[in-house]
């Protein structure tokens, strides 16, 4: 019969075939439907976690399922591990009860908010250039099995994605996903804030699939469900639409400003990954050789550091008096430009509240490292941030000043799993406005550092090579703040 009990009464229930086999079956109110395998062990699917779509005709129903690979033993939550996809084929016995669970498969996936229509930017270019191909073959047959509708764009040149987001109509998409490295979603993030509507803007939802060399928010992620890091999870999250906040920080220099959602990177691990770019050759062997190389060949640099500490960190550095802050409210009222386009005075100017009164604390040089990080993983195996939160208003500091090539390179290998933040030599705090003054090298004064945001160059202090980089957005030496609005933006996020 259709319906069964009064706690149960939205509760299908119906002898069918699933797969062929003949078998008691129920598809609760919730999307859970249960039947009994071959071998009288119960099987279950889970709509919200589990299904992608359903295609019904006559007497079938086809449930199009994305599950753990063990799935099909027996039932139950937790991790999934590693999911593929997986028809059942639902055989009803009359044509009523196939349109009530038809019905009840289709009210319970509109229930869940998932997205209706997205707009996709593909960099063809990002990583081992596998981008159109992983879109072709990963991404695209789960949102066909979702019935997802979507516009694709690939990315033509450098900064596109950012003209794309600023000038797309939103109205017409439930999120803007990249299938790319955070390169890109850095730039739509930016090209949405630039926007006259960017407090509408932001509010879209932003994807992330990975298909660059550094893919740290996907893997920030997934990881932090306990997820297995690959395209097809990350591109289920954006299918089941769950979404989460996340804190952006405008990193500002004069009238200079890059909005920022990974890290800015000073001293050592900037080096790494900036210069190790001509050995891009070696393939990801290029940066074991040139961690060592630069440790062996350590740098040290001049500079300050200040930061306003959050709540539990007090202790660290000095107190600053207060005139000595030197940016103070000049970020309220400032506009600034984005990689040479002037934003329109219109667009995000950065956090409302005042930095003025707060109690800045200061740490001076001179520094191996120092990096900032608004989520845990700056790339698939680099945990740099253990503690980091998507939206908790704070940016996770970690500073290097002393420390002897041994313990350095033990505590480089220690990144994959952030365990190397309890070595006595690293300073890792929490704050919630920090400011950088990077300065020379220690014993050349004629060099100074690479300032990073996102992988992007932002300051670059090689006074040799500066004619070549007329273009880095700001100037090295003078402060570069970083301020933080909490989760102002939006991400789709597995749960
Ligand atoms: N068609 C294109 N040709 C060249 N560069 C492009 C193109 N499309 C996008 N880009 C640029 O590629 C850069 C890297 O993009 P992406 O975020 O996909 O990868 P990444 O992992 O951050 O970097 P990479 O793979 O280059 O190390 C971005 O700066 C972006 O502007």
């Amino acid at each position: 019969m259709a319906m069964e009990g009064k706690a149960e009464s939205l509760t299908l229930t119906e002898r069918i075939r699933v797969n062929g086999v003949p078998t008691e079956s129920s598809l609760a109110s919730n999307g859970t439907l249960r039947w009994k395998g071959s071998d009288g062990g119960e099987r279950c699917l889970t709509v919200e976690s589990e299904v992608l779509g359903f295609e019904a005709e006559g007497l079938r129903i086809t449930v199009r399922a994305f599950v753990g690979a063990f799935k099909g033993v027996s039932c139950g939550g937790g991790s999934f591990g590693k999911r593929t996809r997986r028809d059942y084929v639902l055989e009803l016995p009359t044509e009523e009860a196939a349109i009530r669970w038809s019905e009840r498969l289709r009210d319970c996936i509109n229930s869940l908010g998932r997205p209706k229509m997205l707009f996709i930017i593909v960099n063809p270019f990002g990583g081992k250039k596998c981008g159109r191909t992983i879109f072709h073959n990963e991404v695209k047959p789960l949102l066909a099995a979702a019935d997802i509708p979507y516009t694709m764009q690939e990315t033509k040149h450098q900064l596109h994605a950012q003209e794309i987001a600023y000038s797309l109509d939103l109205l017409k998409y439930d999120g803007i996903v990249c299938v790319s490295g955070d390169g890109v979603l850095v730039e739509v993030l930016n090209g949405l804030l630039q926007r006259e509507d960017w407090d509408a803007a932001i509010k879209v939802p932003l994807g992330i699939i990975p298909a660059g060399s550094g893919n740290g928010m996907a893997k920030s992620l997934l990881d932090s469900v306990g997820d297995l890091y690959s395209v097809c999870n990350a591109t289920f999250a954006v299918i089941r639409g769950y979404k989460r906040s996340l804190d952006i920080t405008t990193v500002l220099q004069g009238e200079m400003k890059f909005f920022s959602i990974l890290m800015l990177t000073w001293g050592l691990v900037a080096d790494i990954d900036i210069e190790s770019e001509k050995y891009r050759w070696m393939g990801s062997a290029r940066f074991d050789f040139y961690s060592l190389l630069r440790v062996m060949n350590l740098r040290r640099y001049h500079g300050h550091v200040q930061f306003v500490p959050a709540p539990g960190y007090e202790s660290y550095g000095e107190p600053v008096k207060q005139d000595s802050s030197c940016m103070g409210k000049t970020i309220l009222t400032e506009q600034g430009q984005i990689n040479n386009a002037k934003v329109q005075s219109c667009g995000y100017l950065g956090p409302v509240a005042s930095l003025d009164g707060l109690e800045w604390r200061s740490i001076d040089g001179p520094f191996v490292s120092v990096w900032i990080n608004n989520v845990p993983w700056a790339g698939e195996d680099a945990m740099l941030a253990p503690e980091a939160k998507f939206s908790d208003g704070c940016l996770d500091a970690v500073i290097i000043r002393e420390c002897p090539k041994s313990a350095l390179l033990a505590l480089m290998l220690k990144m994959s799993d952030g365990s190397y933040v309890k070595s006595p030599y690293v300073t890792y705090l929490k704050v919630k406005a920090f400011r950088l003054e990077p300065g020379q090298r220690v014993g050349n004064p004629s060099k100074g550092g690479i300032v990073d945001s996102d992988g992007e160059v932002i300051a670059r202090g090689d006074r040799a090579n500066d004619a070549k980089h007329q273009d880095n957005l700001m100037s090295y030496g003078p402060p570069i703040q970083m301020t933080v609005d909490p989760g102002l933006a939006t991400i789709f996020s597995p749960r």
